[in-house]
């Protein structure tokens, strides 16, 4: 039996998203939904491991894919330690620090395990490809003001990176000649500078920049460290404040871009003002980042889902099309990056990276 298909995980907090392609061809593929009864009682992400790796191989049956077909198997990964961009072997050291979740809980980080899990069992290779943990920001992009805070690349790299060829390559242009600005607009918000196809600063999707579907973004800082101090939170309250509970879910009560688009259809006002001060928000960061980059920007790209969105990227539009012209990538396709990633390193054209010769292990 000839092994010749990739199976693609892709974990979110809500859904697994996984696909099978055979070479560039996506054969399968699956949104499987983890309803809230399912997951709430897993204190942890990691904990999710064995019911995660279950639905996958239950999808895997009802597609009529034994593992003995698979080629190799690649995951999106992960809160790891700073790391350049590339397609990553999963080794044990990395596996150790998606185990410990060395940069933070993350359902990516099962993105690799499960990968391995898989691939193990049938003597393949599994890999990760342009985690959110890739960081190739200036050093000067790190100072914040704080000694004892520096600021961290967390980004929603994957697709950034995507989209930024695929703009080189619809313009028939080498990525490495042009600068660009990519918003990725999803549940979190990174909005990066692109320069000659490095990304050499971002606002970090959970902590900084715009406020985003699910989060604040930066906040006040001195009311903030009162809030927190107040004695009202806990720390674990005060966290879901700024990254779930935060943004629109906390002006508005959802996360849903569509519904407060509705909403605003009806005439209410204040959905309006909090819908436009994202995308208000959204393009200062931009505008920002454009200095990063001294001006040269050859294009703004607005993707993810609330790219869907004309209220938005017209606003976005209007406020930022001085710097340079913008284009709509709307969605992500974060299955299609991860074979793309992969097919890259069978196809001999990039080596596999190897996660200890790259990072600080001993930082
Ligand atoms: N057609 C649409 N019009 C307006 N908003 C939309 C549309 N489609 C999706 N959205 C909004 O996009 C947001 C989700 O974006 P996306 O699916 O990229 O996020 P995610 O994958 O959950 O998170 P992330 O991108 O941060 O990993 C939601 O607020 C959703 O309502
Ligand atoms: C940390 C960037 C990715 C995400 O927001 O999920």
């Amino acid at each position: 039996m000839e092994r010749k298909y990739i199976l693609v995980i892709n974990p979110g907090s809500t859904s697994t998203k996984v696909a099978i392609f055979n070479g560039e061809e996506k054969v399968f593929t699956k949104n499987i939904v983890h309803p809230n009864k399912d997951i709430e009682h897993y204190n942890n992400i990691i904990h999710q491991y064995d019911y995660r790796l279950n639905v996958i191989l239950e999808w895997l049956k009802e597609v009529n894919i034994t593992p003995d077909l698979l080629r190799a198997v690649v995951g999106r990964g992960g809160m790891l330690r700073p790391m350049p961009a590339g397609t990553y072997l999963v080794t044990d050291a990395m596996e150790k620090d998606l185990k410990d979740a060395i940069g933070g809980e993350h359902a990516s980080n099962l993105g690799g395990l499960l990968a391995r899990g898989i691939a193990e069992e049938e003597g393949i290779k599994a890999y990760i490809v342009d985690p959110v943990a890739v960081d190739e920001i200036n050093d000067i992009a790190r100072i914040s003001g704080m000694p004892e805070i520096q600021r961290k690349s967390q980004l929603h790299a994957l697709n950034i990176k995507a989209v930024s060829h695929r703009y080189a390559a619809e313009h028939n242009i080498d990525l490495k000649s042009i600068n660009l600005i990519v918003a990725h607009l999803g549940g979190g918000i990174s909005v990066a500078p692109i320069e000659k196809g490095r990304i050499i600063d971002v606002n970090n999707a959970n902590e900084m920049g715009p406020f985003s579907p699910e989060r604040t973004g930066g906040l006040p800082v001195g009311d903030l460290a009162k809030m927190c101090y107040s004695g009202k939170y806990t720390i674990n309250e005060m966290k879901m404040k700024l990254k779930g509970k935060g943004g629109l879910v906390a002006y508005l009560g959802t996360n849903d871009a569509k519904e407060v688009e509705e909403r605003i259809k009806d005439g209410d006002e204040k959905a309006r003002l909090i819908y436009m001060a994202m995308a208000y928000g959204v393009s200062k960061e931009i505008g920002a980042m454009s200095t990063a980059l001294y001006g040269k920007v050859d294009a703004i790209i607005l993707t993810g889902g609330l790219a869907h969105s004309k209220l938005l990227t017209d606003k976005i539009q209007s406020m930022t099309r001085f710097i340079a012209p913008v284009v709509l990538y709307p969605g992500e396709d974060e299955l299609e990056a991860l074979n793309q990633g992969v097919l890259r390193v069978l196809k001999g054209l990039e080596i596999e990276k190897i996660y200890e010769n790259e990072v600080d292990i001993y930082d």
